[in-house]
């Protein structure tokens, strides 16, 4: 946290001498009690009325103030946890595939949502709380001073003995607080895996499911929450007796004083308001300070991921090529590949029975998958001493999955690079899509909402056209017509495969008869 603090310093001062303004305002007005009581005991209207007046004018000064304090609070928080999201996604954009997918993509939404709103309620709304208690425990132990010396000595020891006491809950408090986050996680997951499910348990009767399901995840979130509360309320038990010892013990001191005539009547009042006011701001001090504490270590469960640009950057220039190349996932038996040659410029078909591996095969060569045994080589460099960002310059995929961003038909094509109208179009001619296209209201300006939006033979098309408009040296795709009506799905094979500098490897279920002749080689997977 301290960091993003930092980050802001010019902000954060601003912030810590509006708060010092309302806080001494506060102290100033408490003291003026002293002179305001003698001005009633000496019957002096003049004197009463000037001190009021002078109330009033601090009091406006204090209104001012707050306004302003609440909302550059609020201006430095928002900056605050917004920079913590680019940190936490700009290490998400730095992750390979494998890191990327050891989560669930739900964690990464927990991440920026569910836990950047405790950060900011509990963390940075705590941390701000402890700087105004600080500031006001340091102005009121002044205006103690100016009372008496022994007051303030004796409201230091019992104002430490609070600010200690309670720490022995940290442990406990930051376990709790991890424990909630964990179940958000699980929350948002869960609740996601459901609803997004929603079609196939409504046509199957099964919507239940969805209560039961999820309620299980937000009762466990309950108890997560109800029990970080019964931790703080067994800390806050014990700052409360602490806080109750302490303001009776000034209490008794101040009174005795007045009794040995060694302070005015009036100083009982200005005692019992700035001790009421330094042991009930410890209080919510030790409070905010456990939760804030509890609440930044949140902060170090987000892994610190760096660009790797470590590995051979280069272009394809002639082959891909394998040799007893074998995969193994986790547990599963091993998957064992065929020796290959891809040469630069040719056309490949690989086919195979369900589950012979094209897919992994798929994603060992786009640099998805890394751990392989034997040899996979791009010309004559191993593909695990390669940089996946040279690969992915390399080649356009065209995956089983065409995702469809909730942004125009022009963004999902160009993926925010530059393209000139007339190579988008180029490229939406070639999949078959442009008419499509442009019945679209606004035609490539339209916004689509999502895959629900495109039947699955047009997010396919649109799939293709993205990857004929980023035009890479290889084309790699993964059952990329199979949502196509023959027709079409023919003219689309066909303008891939009349590419001629391309190297195409089409991954297929559905080899038909006549196309076979248009590749130089059938590779077949079992
Ligand atoms: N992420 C994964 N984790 C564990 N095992 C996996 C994973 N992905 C695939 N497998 C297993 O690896 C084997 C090959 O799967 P793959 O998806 O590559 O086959 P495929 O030939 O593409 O199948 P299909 O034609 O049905 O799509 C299968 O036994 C599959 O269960």
């Amino acid at each position: 946290m301290k960091k993003y603090f930092l980050k802001h310093k010019i902000l954060n001062f601003i912030l810590i001498i509006l708060t010092t303004i309302t806080v001494g305002a506060q102290t100033i007005n408490s003291m003026l009690l002293i002179p305001l009581m003698q001005a009633m005991t000496d019957k002096n209207v003049n004197q009463f009325l000037r001190i009021l007046l002078i109330f009033v004018v601090i009091f406006v000064v204090l209104v001012l103030a707050n306004y302003f304090q609440t909302v550059v609070q609020t201006i430095v928080t928002q900056k605050q946890v917004n920079d913590i999201r680019e940190d936490i996604l700009t290490s998400v954009s730095n992750m390979n595939y494998e890191e990327f997918h050891s989560r669930k993509s739900s964690d990464y939404v927990s991440w920026i949502t569910n836990d950047m709103s405790m950060v900011e309620t509990e963390g940075f709304a705590n941390f701000y709380n402890i700087i105004t208690c600080i500031i006001t425990v340091i102005l009121t132990a002044l205006a103690l001073f100016k009372l008496n010396n022994t007051i303030l000595i004796v409201a230091i020891v019992l104002g430490l003995l609070m600010t200690t006491a309670p720490r022995i809950f940290d442990d406990e408090m930051r376990r709790a607080v991890k424990n909630i986050s964990q179940k958000n996680e699980k929350f948002t997951f869960i609740s996601n895996n459901y609803l997004t499910g929603f079609d196939l348990l409504f046509h199957n009767e099964r919507t239940k499911l969805l209560i039961e399901k999820i309620k299980i995840s937000f009762t466990d979130l309950k108890q997560a929450k109800v029990k970080q509360s019964k931790v703080q309320a067994s800390m806050i038990v014990v700052i409360l007796l602490l806080n109750v010892i302490a303001q009776c013990s000034m209490l008794g001191l101040t009174g005795y004083y007045i009794i040995q005539g060694k302070l005015p009547i009036g100083a009982i009042m200005v005692s019992v308001n700035l001790s009421g006011v330094l042991f009930n701001t410890i209080q919510t001090m030790v409070g905010a300070y456990s939760r804030a504490k509890a609440n930044g270590n949140i902060l170090d469960k987000y892994p610190v991921v760096e660009r790797d640009d470590l590995g051979i950057s280069k272009d394809f220039d002639n082959i891909i090529s394998s040799k007893n190349l074998t995969f193994k996932y986790n547990d599963k038996s091993t998957i064992t590949y065929p020796s290959f040659t891809f040469s630069k410029g040719k056309k490949y078909a690989l086919i195979g029975s369900s589950g012979s591996g094209k897919s992994t095969l798929f994603k060992l060569l786009i640099g998805d998958l890394r751990k392989y045994q034997g040899n996979l080589n791009f010309d004559n460099d191993s593909y695990s001493e390669l940089n996946v960002s040279s690969l992915h310059n390399n080649i356009s995929i065209v995956d089983q999955t065409s995702h469809i961003f909730s942004d125009t038909v022009r963004n999902n094509l160009t993926l925010g690079l530059e393209f000139t109208h007339q190579e988008i179009k180029e490229a939406t001619d070639k999949a078959q899509i442009t008419d499509y296209i442009e019945s679209l209201e606004n035609g490539y300006e339209t916004i689509l909402k999502d895959t629900s939006d495109l039947s699955g033979g047009q997010a396919q098309r649109l799939s293709l056209a993205r990857a004929l408009l980023f035009n890479r040296n290889i084309f790699l795709i993964d059952e990329g017509t199979s949502s196509l009506d023959k027709e079409i799905a023919r003219k689309v094979e066909d303008t891939i495969l009349k590419t001629k500098d391309k190297t195409v490897i089409m991954i297929t279920h559905h080899l038909r008869e006549e196309s076979k002749k248009d590749f130089d080689e059938i590779i077949e997977l079992s």
